[in-house]
C-alpha cells in the first residue's frame, strides 16, 4: 500500500526496521511521558476556521534568518541517517531541497559535511553539541563555515544524554559502517561499545559533551564565528529572554523529541510562553510531535516561524530513500496548504492565534 500520510510511514518503519534501530529512533527517555505528550498535545488544540475568504491561491512560503523557504518546514538534526538507509544524509539533504525546506545536519551525521553541502539545493544549518575539547569544536565550526552552512544550532538540552530504556534493553550499539564521520576517531569509538547500564549513545555525552557551560560561555563561541547562532532545546520564557540578551539569533522550542528530560511539557505547549517572552526579538522555531499539516498550522498560529520535523523524515528515508523523505515533507506541505485554505488563511502572515478555537 502506498503511504498517504505520515502515520503510514510510521507503521511501515515499525513493521520493517530491526528492533534495536527502531527503539533508538522511536524511543524516548524515562517513562516516555513527554514523548507521548508531544503528539497528544497537538490533538488537544482545536482550529477555528473563517469562511467566505478567497483561498483560490494559498502561499505557504516564509522567510527565516535571511533564507526563503517554500514552506515553514525543516528537518530536525538527527544523528546517523545511515542507520536506516545506505544513502543516508545525502538522500535526506536532496529530498529536503526538492521539498523547499530547511535541512539541519546533526553533529553526529553519518555523511561528510562537505558532501552534504554539495548535495544541498536549499538552506543548510549545522547542529553542535559543546565539546569539552574546544579546539575540536572550533575546528569543526571552521569547516562548517567553509562549506557554506548558513547557521549553527547549539543544542542546549543535553549536557548529558538521558537514559533511554529501549536502548538499554536492546543493548543498542552502532553497526561498524555507521560513523559520526565529521568527528574524530576517538570520539566515534565510544558509540560502538555498550557497557552494562550505559548505552553506547549515552557514552558519547558522558565522555565528550561539556556539562559545565553556561550563558557566559556563549560569547566565546559568538566571537569565533560569523554564522548566526540558534539555541535548540529552550522550554522556559526566562531562557528565551536570556537568549535574546546574549546575542542569539533564533531559538528552537524543543524537548528533543521526548528523548531528554521526561516530564517536561509537549513542545507545542511550551511554545506560547517562549514566543511571548521574546516578543518578536528573534524567530522561534519548534519541534517535536509534528505529524500532520494541521500540526504545522497550529504551531504557526502559536507564533512559530518554522517547524522542524524529526522521526517522520527518517521513516520516509527508511521506506524508500530520498523519494520517501521528500514525500513525507511534501505531504506535510500539502496538508498545511489544505488546512490554511479550509481555515480561510491563504498566506502564512494571516496565521495568528485567532486560528485557534
Ligand atoms: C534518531 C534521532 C536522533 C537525534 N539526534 C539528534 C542530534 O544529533 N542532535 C539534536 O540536537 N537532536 C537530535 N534529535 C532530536 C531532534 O532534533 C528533534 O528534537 C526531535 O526528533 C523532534 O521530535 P519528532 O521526532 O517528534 O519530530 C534526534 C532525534 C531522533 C529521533
Ligand atoms: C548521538 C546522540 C547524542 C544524538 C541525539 O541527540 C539523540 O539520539 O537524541
Amino acid at each position: 500500500m502506498n503511504p498517504v500520510d505520515v502515520a503510514d510511514y510510521a507503521e511501515h518503519a515499525k513493521a520493517t526496521l530491526a528492533g534495536d534501530v527502531l527503539g533508538y529512533l522511536d524511543g524516548g527517555s524515562g517513562a516516555e511521558w513527554t514523548l507521548r505528550e508531544n503528539t497528544a498535545a497537538y490533538r488537544r488544540i482545536r482550529l477555528r476556521p473563517r469562511v467566505l475568504v478567497d483561498v483560490g491561491s494559498v502561499d505557504t512560503a516564509v522567510d527565516l534568518l535571511g533564507s526563503s523557504l517554500a514552506a515553514p518546514l525543516g528537518v530536525a538534526p538527527m544523528a546517523y541517517h545511515a542507520l536506516v538507509h545506505p544513502e543516508a544524509e545525502l538522500a535526506t539533504v536532496k529530498a529536503t531541497g526538492a521539498a523547499g525546506a530547511l535541512f539541519v545536519a546533526s553533529m553526529f551525521a553519518s555523511t561528510g559535511l562537505v558532501r552534504m553541502a554539495q548535495a544541498a539545493t536549499g538552506p543548510l544549518w549545522m547542529q553542535l553539541y559543546w565539546l569539552r575539547d574546544r579546539g575540536a569544536l572550533l575546528e569543526l565550526v571552521g569547516r562548517v563555515e567553509q562549506a557554506g552552512y548558513r547557521a549553527l544550532v547549539l543544542t542546549v538540552d543535553a549536557p548529558k544524554v538521558a537514559r533511554r530504556a529501549r536502548d538499554l534493553r536492546s543493548g543498542f550499539t552502532l553497526p561498524p559502517h555507521v560513523r559520526a564521520v565529521n568527528l574524530d576517531a576517538e570520539l566515534m569509538a565510544a558509540s560502538h561499545v555498550a557497557e552494562a547500564g550505559v548505552s553506547a549513545i549515552e557514552r558519547h555525552s558522558r565522555e565528550r559533551f561539556d556539562p559545565t557551560i553556561t550563558w557566559s560561555d556563549l560569547g566565546w563561541l559568538r566571537e569565533r564565528t560569523r554564522l548566526p547562532l540558534v539555541l535548540k532545546g529552550i522550554l522556559a520564557g526566562e531562557d528565551a529572554r536570556l537568549a535574546a540578551e546574549n546575542g542569539v539569533d533564533a531559538v528552537v522550542v524543543s524537548n528533543h523529541g521526548g528523548r531528554q528530560l521526561d516530564g517536561v511539557p509537549a513542545a507545542v505547549d511550551a511554545l506560547a510562553e517562549v514566543v511571548d517572552a521574546v516578543a518578536g526579538r528573534l524567530p522561534v522555531l519548534v519541534d517535536g510531535g509534528v505529524r500532520r499539516g494541521t500540526d504545522v498550522l497550529k504551531a504557526l498560529a502559536l507564533g512559530a516561524a518554522t517547524v522542524l520535523v524529526g522521526r517522520p523524515v527518517l521513516w520516509g528515508l527508511a521506506h524508500s530513500g530520498a523519494a520517501g523523505a521528500e514525500h513525507v515533507l511534501r505531504l506535510l506541505r500539502e496538508e498545511l496548504e489544505e488546512a490554511m485554505a479550509l481555515c480561510g488563511r491563504p498566506t502564512t502572515v494571516e496565521v495568528d492565534r485567532s486560528v485557534l478555537g
